[in-house]
């Protein structure tokens, strides 16, 4: 295999995906050594197997807004590879949703679910339906037509979707209500689920936590101890609540977090009592970040992202490509010694590269932010055991699985020199399994 030539194929074939393009290149270029020890992935042509998704999902949704306006969305499900497992990944609700931003995050969550040791596959899905300035009853009806098309292409077995950027807790009841309702089951079908009806303990905080728990691993290989660092987060959603929440119970100072339309930099750190404000604020009074620096008098910048600050560790919590070559030179002038991502390839390859040359802890999202995922997992089989494990044994085992993604990164991203490449490591560990089981499962 020649990484550049299949890149530039799909390039010839999915020209108006530049998400889905940057994050395959990002795999090709640090797995083709390994690859091409194997004769046997080229003869079946596993790449090309394994970069194209097994299926794509798209609908039209129709829904009544509270005006009584009929409202068309688009919906997608890309189920991508479910070699190791069912199809397993979230969903995002997001006017800037469209396919190539979905391939490249099924894309992404194959090699990440392989990674967490547990048996799934990769998938992602969503709608450019924003759930932004819509009340409680145009979400559940949205959500509702959603599900009309969606369920019969999900299964505990098939497919199990879960939330991402714009579908938390609510959403996810609101759809899994509704697939109860077509189907007349009670299944394990969604992961995020309400402690009520099947939710794991831990799930809602487990991108977070597993984020930290991982950077943590990296500092270890350094000697380095978390606590009485001050870190830049981004976001403010479910991965940014919980990663400043964890960083405060190992003695971490957070001071910046963010939203779509600019950040809060806080200087004395958001303590337990200002995380709380943030929490009601974004989750209850849906709000923007702006007020928190109103009501605590601290700076806003409108329309930027907190990267210029000074802190010793950076943790992108909010999307994609959030941090440029700039803003990464401006956090490498600035001392930053690690940038652990929550969010889906929030570094543009010129980014990374900065991270890698300046031989700085630098972790790729299929790595770090593995354990919402992970949790997921372990959600599912708490729902085929029809059993529910307590916070401890769901943190404990949290805590082992980062703790086994970080090995596995180290044992494969290793250099001669010693520094770890993260990204290599991460991605030869998640793409080994898969291809395996490909190759084991014969050309389907
Ligand atoms: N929820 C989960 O379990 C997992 C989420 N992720 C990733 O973490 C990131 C955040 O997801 P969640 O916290 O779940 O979503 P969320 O909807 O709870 O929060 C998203 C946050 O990012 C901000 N944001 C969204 N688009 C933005 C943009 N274009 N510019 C600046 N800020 C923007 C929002 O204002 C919000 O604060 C995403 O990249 C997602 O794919 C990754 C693994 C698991
Ligand atoms: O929990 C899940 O199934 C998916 C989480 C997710 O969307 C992600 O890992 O990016």
């Amino acid at each position: 295999m020649k990484a550049s030539e299949v890149i530039a194929n799909l390039q010839r074939r999915f020209p108006n995906e530049p998400e889905y393009i940057q994050a395959v290149s990002q795999v090709l270029g640090t797995i083709e050594e390994e690859y091409n020890k194997h004769p046997e992935f080229e003869k079946a042509n596993l790449i090309e197997r394994l970069c194209i998704p097994d299926r794509i999902i798209q609908f039209r949704v129709s829904w009544v807004d509270d005006k009584g306006n009929v409202q068309t969305n688009m919906g997608y499900r890309v189920q991508h590879n479910n070699a190791i497992g069912p199809y397993k990944g979230g969903l995002r609700y997001h006017k800037s949703v469209n396919l190539g931003i979905l391939k490249f995050l099924a894309f992404e969550q194959t090699f990440k679910n392989s990674l967490t040791t547990l048996p799934m596959g990769g998938a992602k899905g969503g709608s450019d339906f924003s759930p932004r300035g819509k009340s409680n009853n145009e979400v559940m009806r949205f959500c509702q037509a959603f599900m009309t098309e969606l369920y019969r292409h999900m299964g505990p077995d098939e497919d199990v979707p879960a939330g991402d950027i714009g579908v938390g807790g609510r959403e996810v009841g609101y759809l899994f209500g509704m697939y109860k309702k077509l189907t007349h089951q009670f299944q394990g079908v969604l992961t995020g689920k309400g402690q009520e009806f099947g939710g794991s303990l831990i799930r809602p905080e487990a991108t977070g936590y597993g984020n930290v728990y991982f950077l943590c691993n990296m500092l270890a290989t350094k000697g380095i101890d978390i606590k009485g660092k001050t870190v830049l987060v981004s976001g403010s959603g479910n991965v940014a609540q919980y990663t400043m929440e964890k960083l405060l119970q190992l003695g971490a100072k957070p001071v910046t977090c963010s939203d779509s339309d600019g950040y809060i930099y806080d200087p004395d750190g958001i303590d337990r009592e200002k995380l709380d404000y943030i929490m009601e604020l974004k989750n209850v009074e849906r709000g923007r970040i702006k007020e928190y620096a109103e009501k605590y008098g601290v700076k806003y910048v409108a329309g930027a992202k907190p990267w210029f600050e000074k802190a010793d560790i950076a943790l992108p919590s909010a999307t994609q490509n959030e941090i440029n070559e700039e803003a990464a030179k401006a956090l490498i002038a600035n001392g930053v010694i690690a940038v652990s991502e929550g969010a889906n390839m929030p570094s543009t390859p010129e980014a990374i590269k900065v991270f890698q040359d300046a031989k700085i802890l630098y972790s790729p999202g299929k790595a770090a932010n593995a354990g919402g995922v992970a949790v997921s997992g372990l959600e599912m089989s708490q729902n085929s055991e029809r059993l529910k494990w307590s916070r401890e044994e769901v943190d404990a085992k949290l805590h082992d699985i980062m703790n086994d993604i970080h090995a596995n990164c180290v044992k494969y991203g290793t250099e001669p020199d010693g520094y770890v490449n993260y990204v290599k490591g991460a991605n030869v560990a998640g793409f080994l399994k898969v291809a395996k089981a490909m190759m084991a499962q014969g050309i389907v």
